[in-house]
């Protein structure tokens, strides 16, 4: 296709005219248009506008006014009979706001005195000292430091409830002595509608009606074939089967319950739950079999939950992503993981002792971060983590660590050796009361409950790993068999679940077992009891493709199948951060309570591993022989330490080497100690002798100067 066009040099007569009149001027040349002839006006005819749907007709308008009319009388009516019931919510609400306002007026100062009571006792506990002196002058500080701030913070409280009460009673009455009877009215519908809505319901107070569900193979008639098929029920007795209120929607599956027929129990359903679940055409693991303790229920009552798909091929998120304030896991528990069905399944922090097993990359680190979130929030958990594979994975958590260490079975076999010593405590503590085990009441005054992790057993149980195995074996079985009733608990995981790693004795006193993934049927049974296995709890079958599902068994849930929930890293630091917040305020973070366990390792080692140590990490520094005499020396307060309390100290770092062995005299064992130290420092090449010195009860004695350990210690390259 070509465009012909005029050439730029040919003239264009009517153009010309065009421009003509304005080269010269209007009066030059005629008037000129474009349009020759003008054209009449096109009229359009429009079609008449549809009224949009939204439009009402003016009889449709009658009619909504008519409903609205009905509607809001309907509505007046149900409330004015429904107001005995407002007028109770009213007074719920009224006594919700006054315990608001009690709540308000001693905030979580309460709390914080009784901690510093408490270090204030531990403090006189102390060997006297100038220690004892300056921990019992700090502690009597921060307590009355704590009274004045509570003081103070009751005068604001009463001035504020002062000023609102002025306002609200001199308005009140004002208003009610000006007004006249409608605004008296109004005024007590106020005062009744506002205790109304403070003391309103928390939960429904209608249970939501169980919704029918037409995808549901569940029904009387298939309950007959499959509980027959399964040999349940016998065939001529299967008329007898009788459906319990509808199949349902219950999570990701259906719900029903049927009736047995009398005389047959449903624990035997129970005990066939495999041909139930071939007979439904499902896996076991889809299927949900549980004896019905409804309400109104009997024992030949069975309810049967089925899922059309693998209730744990979906990841959940921790409900805890998001979530703010403290957490309870004395009484409700922390959620670690989900049920079949979807529900939130919660462990408490009271008296369970656990052992987590599985291969490795099946999400034992993941069901231990999701404890730890749930613990970081509970103010009263003291948080102690040794971590025997030394990754990263636990660094979040080091700030709110009461003590975290990793990979170093000399400063575990330590740490258990002043937790044995802290039981003793404990045990004395409760004895004083009266008490057989903790109550909830004296959590605070006993320190807080203990909450001892070891991620990675193997790396401190298994034989020849170190020279501390046995200790530790031996000390973590008395932990184990002692420590629950004394609030002091142990979570245990392993890669390795070999008796040879988790003893049998260690085994037995861990009530709670957690099976991920593992490798044989055997080592499912290290971790579950043996026989598990062959009764239908065989870690070793769960798909590799859903890490972090289990079968779990503690005393509160039974044996069930779960799948912990899934934090993702970004999602840790706020909740750690609200954590810590809570702890701050509440005196109980790493460094702000007096911690009997950290304070003996300290003195034992010279380094604290509160709060991951030093670097945060839990790396912790190791002291040399120099710096741990300087620590003794220092620590009498005396600026020297005898013989006595220099072999003391080492004794209790290094028992196998200095302690006093079974039947060994005083004499002995200080000369024997003497000759030890003297070597090891001959080997070090360290020249320091042992003078006479001060002792603790002014006696002349043989010991080591601070002055001549730090002439010592500077003499070193
Ligand atoms: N509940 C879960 N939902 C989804 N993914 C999970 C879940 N649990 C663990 N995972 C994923 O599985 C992988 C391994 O998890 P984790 O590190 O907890 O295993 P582990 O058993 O502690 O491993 P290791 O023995 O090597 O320390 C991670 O990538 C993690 O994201």
């Amino acid at each position: 296709m070509s465009i012909e066009t005029t050439p730029s040099s040919t003239p264009d007569p009517k153009w010309e005219r065009i421009t003509a009149a304005y080269q010269t001027g209007p009066a030059a040349a005629p008037a000129v248009t474009i349009v020759k002839d003008r054209q009449p006006t096109v009229a359009f005819e429009f079609e008449p506008r549809p009224r949009p749907a939204w439009m009402m007709s003016r009889e449709e308008l009658k009619q909504w006014a008519v409903y609205a009319r009905d509607n809001t009388l309907d509505w007046t009516v149900y409330q004015l009979t429904h107001s005995p019931y407002y007028l109770g919510w009213s007074v719920r609400g009224y006594r919700r706001l006054c315990l608001r306002w009690w709540e308000a007026r001693h905030d979580d100062y309460r709390q914080q005195i009784a901690t510093a009571k408490l270090m204030l006792r531990q403090a006189r506990e102390m060997p006297r000292g100038e220690a004892r002196a300056a921990a019992e002058s700090k502690a009597r500080a921060l307590l009355e430091v704590r009274r004045a701030e509570f003081k103070a913070h009751k005068k604001r409280h009463w001035i504020r409830t002062g000023i609102s009460g002025l306002v609200v009673v001199g308005g009140g009455t004002i208003a009610a002595a000006v007004g006249g009877l409608w605004v008296q009215i109004l005024m007590a519908m106020a005062v009744v509608l506002t205790g109304a809505w403070f003391g309103r319901p928390e939960e429904a107070v209608v249970a939501p009606v169980q919704a029918p569900t037409r995808t549901s193979r569940l029904g009387e008639d298939a309950m007959r074939r499959v509980l027959v098929e399964a040999g349940v029920v016998p065939e001529k007795r299967a008329g007898e089967i009788r459906g319990v209120g509808i199949p349902h929607q219950d999570g990701p599956g259906i719900a029903y319950a049927v009736d047995l027929p009398s005389g047959i129990p449903a624990t035997v359903a129970l005990g066939k739950a495999e041909s139930i679940a071939s007979a439904l055409g499902v896996h076991q693991d889809w299927m949900d079999l549980e004896l019905d303790r409804s309400a109104g229920s009997n024992a030949s009552r069975l309810s049967i939950w089925v899922s059309s798909e693998d209730p744990f091929s979906v990841v959940r998120r921790s409900p805890l992503v998001g979530h703010k304030g403290p957490l309870d896991l004395w009484n409700d528990g922390a959620p670690i993981v989900f049920g079949k069905r979807g529900n939130t399944v919660s462990i408490r922090v009271r008296d369970t002792m656990m052992l987590v097993g599985g291969a490795t990359r099946r999400g034992k680190g993941m069901l231990i971060a999701n404890l730890n979130l749930g613990a970081a929030k509970d103010v009263r958990v003291n948080l102690r983590l040794f971590d025997g594979k030394a990754s990263g994975e636990h660094n979040a958590f080091g700030r709110i660590l009461a003590t975290f260490v990793k990979k170093d079975p000399e400063r575990l076999a330590l740490f258990l050796r002043a937790v044995l010593e802290d039981l003793d405590r404990r045990s004395d503590f409760l004895d004083e009361r009266g008490k057989a085990k903790l109550t909830e009441d004296l959590i605070e005054e006993i320190g807080g409950i203990e909450l001892i992790e070891i991620d990675e057993l193997a790396t401190y149980t298994a034989r020849g790993t170190s020279r501390f195995v046995d200790e530790i074996v031996e000390n973590l079985c008395q932990i184990a068999a002692v420590g629950a009733g004394l609030g002091v608990l142990l979570v245990c995981a392993t890669q390795v679940p070999e008796v040879d790693v988790v003893r049998g004795r260690l085994r037995q006193n861990l009530i709670a077992r957690v099976a991920m993934n593992t490798e044989s049927p055997g080592a499912s049974n290290t971790i579950m009891g043996d026989g598990m296995a062959g009764q239908g709890y065989d870690a070793s079958q769960i798909p590799l493709n859903q890490p972090g599902r289990n079968w779990m068994s503690t005393p509160d849930t039974g044996t069930i199948g779960t799948r912990s929930f899934l934090v993702e890293d970004d999602d840790k630091p706020p909740i750690l951060a609200d954590a810590y917040e809570l702890r701050k305020a509440a005196g109980r973070l790493p460094g702000q309570w007096r911690d009997p366990i950290e304070e003996k390792l300290t003195a034992w080692t010279g380094v604290s591993s509160a709060a991951g140590g030093e670097r945060g990490n839990g790396r912790i520094v190791r002291v040399t022989l120099l710096e741990r005499l300087e620590i003794v020396a220092r620590g009498t307060g005396r600026d020297c330490a005898t013989n006595a309390e220099v072999f003391r100290a080492l004794a209790a770092t290094d028992p196998a080497k200095y302690g006093q062995r079974d039947g060994e005299a005083e004499r002995a064992w200080s000369s024997r100690a003497g000759k030890l130290l003297k070597d090891e420092l001959e080997s070090l090449g360290v020249d320091l002798e042992a003078k006479k010195v001060t002792g603790p009860d002014g006696e002349r004695t043989l010991g080591y100067t601070l002055a001549d350990v730090l002439t010592a210690r500077n003499a070193r390259p």
